[in-house]
């Protein structure tokens, strides 16, 4: 019997294994951030212990950093947690990506473009959005502070093994069908627990049709689904983008590591605990609605009404969610209007995010009652869009330009938005608060994001794209 990839990374992993109990699984890699990080070393310091493999830790900050004057945080609670992750990094010897350094950004966006995320591989951080390495065939998860401190201190981690979900996408996508409009759309198909348990394979035409950018893009919001993790198995795609980054192997060894990668990749007779078929010409470009994101509709639907559930649970958590957005059962999703749109986000704030975002505003303005920020993933992010212009692009339509960071994605700095504000966002969550008390969150695409920048509600991208062949 064939085994898949989750298998495959599991077993090249387990350190100890004892009937009954979680396996110990050896970590590849171990990324850190200031937020779940401090309690952490402080463990490692009562107990006089060092971090076992600071070659193996790679650490940034990025959750609560400022975006304008990156220097002047004036957050107490952000100064403390940003210092004292330069404090620990400093004292137990762990590469950091500061403020100063051309590599800071958001800790899943750095990690691949700095070639840190391998194929293979098993890799955690104190968050959840770790999944997205799983886009290159890595099985990367979330943890907790409590596990932060003994994967620093013995680089492994006790794991049950998880149960395997493939979903198959199978077919093309239609011209103004992003990946966040995929994941977006299994999340309002499927629900916000169908992954309970799970490592989500991510397989079919559409996926390997799929850039790297756009695989991290589902990958990310795995986690909305409830799932452990996500990922896809490395192809030439990923080998390409691999080549010639500052941690990957070099040139010389390169080759060999692709062989070696390529071992990982599921067995044609794989066998999966559940397999979910979708049917890519099927999905359309998605907003969310509600206040979790698989309350999200297509954007040329209506917002669900409260006759069309069958239980009072799910009426009662519709009314509430309308309730907390301000919005209309039945209302026409295109009728729903922003005053803030935000590009960003470790989903969506890539070097194909911005210039899908800029193709949409080139020449335009943002409307007058709209304030669009614009927050690059990472320092590198940053750098290449503006040797593109791209910066120059959304200048020019009214946006706002900022340094790299989490931003408005959970609103942790002085990203905020103010109560009662609805915002297009490129994010993953819409949770109530999420991006500020009372702020209203509604989850699109970068191009989705930035054609309601333009109109001040939400626009079908698909009709701006056809008027402009026309
Ligand atoms: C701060 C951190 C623990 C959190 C997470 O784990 O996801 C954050 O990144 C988020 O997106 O809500
Ligand atoms: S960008 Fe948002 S989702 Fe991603 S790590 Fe930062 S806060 Fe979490």
């Amino acid at each position: 019997m064939g085994k898949s990839i989750v298998e495959k990374i599991w077993e090249k992993h387990v350190v100890s294994r004892e009937e009954g109990k979680p396996d110990l699984l050896y970590i590849d890699l171990h990324l850190v951030h200031e937020v779940t990080s401090p309690q952490a070393f402080s463990g490692l310091r009562m107990k006089n212990r060092k971090v076992r493999r600071p070659d193996k830790t790679f650490a940034t900050m990025d959750h609560n950093v400022p975006t304008v004057n990156r220097t002047q945080i004036n957050d107490e609670v952000a100064l403390k947690q940003i210092t004292t992750l330069e404090k620990n990094c400093n004292e137990f010897g762990i590469t950091l990506a500061g403020l100063d350094s051309p590599n800071q950004g958001i800790v899943h966006v750095i990690g691949p473009e700095l070639g840190l995320t391998q194929p293979g591989s098993t890799i955690v951080c104190g968050d959840s959005h770790t999944s997205t390495h799983g886009a290159f065939g890595a099985l990367a998860f979330g943890i907790g502070t409590s596990e932060v401190e003994h994967v620093l201190a013995t680089q492994t981690l006790w794991q049950t093994k998880p149960k395997t979900l493939k979903l198959q996408i199978n077919g093309k996508l239609s011209k103004g069908v992003t990946a966040k409009d995929v994941i977006l759309y299994i999340l309002a198909n499927y629900g916000i627990r169908f992954g309970t348990g799970h490592v989500i394979e991510y397989c079919g035409e559409v996926i390997q049709n799929m850039s790297m950018e756009e695989r991290m893009t589902i990958c990310n919001m795995s986690i909305e689904g409830g799932a452990r993790a996500g990922l896809v198995n490395p192809d030439e795609t990923t080998f390409a983008y691999l080549r010639n980054k500052e941690y990957s192997p070099n040139d010389d060894k390169f080759e060999q590591y692709v062989e070696y990668w390529s071992c990982f990749v599921s067995d044609e007779d794989a066998v999966y605990d559940r397999v979910i078929e979708i049917d890519g010409y099927e999905i359309s470009p998605m907003v969310s609605w509600g206040t979790n994101p698989s309350m999200t509709g297509k954007v040329d639907g209506r917002i669900p009404t409260v006759d069309q559930f069958d239980t009072e649970l799910e009426r009662d958590s519709l009314r509430r969610a309308l309730r907390y957005m301000a919005l209309e059962e039945g209302q026409k999703i295109e009728d729903i209007r922003v005053q803030h749109v935000f590009i960003g986000s470790c989903t969506n704030s890539r070097i194909e995010d911005l210039r899908s975002a800029a193709e949409v505003i080139k020449g335009k303005k943002v409307h007058s009652e709209v304030r669009a920020l614009v927050v690059p993933g990472s320092q590198q992010v940053k750098k290449l869009a503006e040797s593109e212009g791209l910066h120059q692009i959304f200048l020019e339509a009214g946006f706002e330009w900022r340094e790299s960071g989490c931003s408005m994605c959970l609103s942790m700095n002085e990203d905020v938005v103010p109560q009662g504000e609805h915002c297009a966002s490129t994010s993953n969550r819409n949770f109530e608060g999420r991006q500020g008390a009372g702020a209203r969150t509604h989850l699109v695409s970068p191009a989705m994001a930035a054609a309601a920048a333009l109109y001040g509600h939400f626009v079908d991208v698909r009709e701006l794209v056809v008027q402009e062949v026309v």
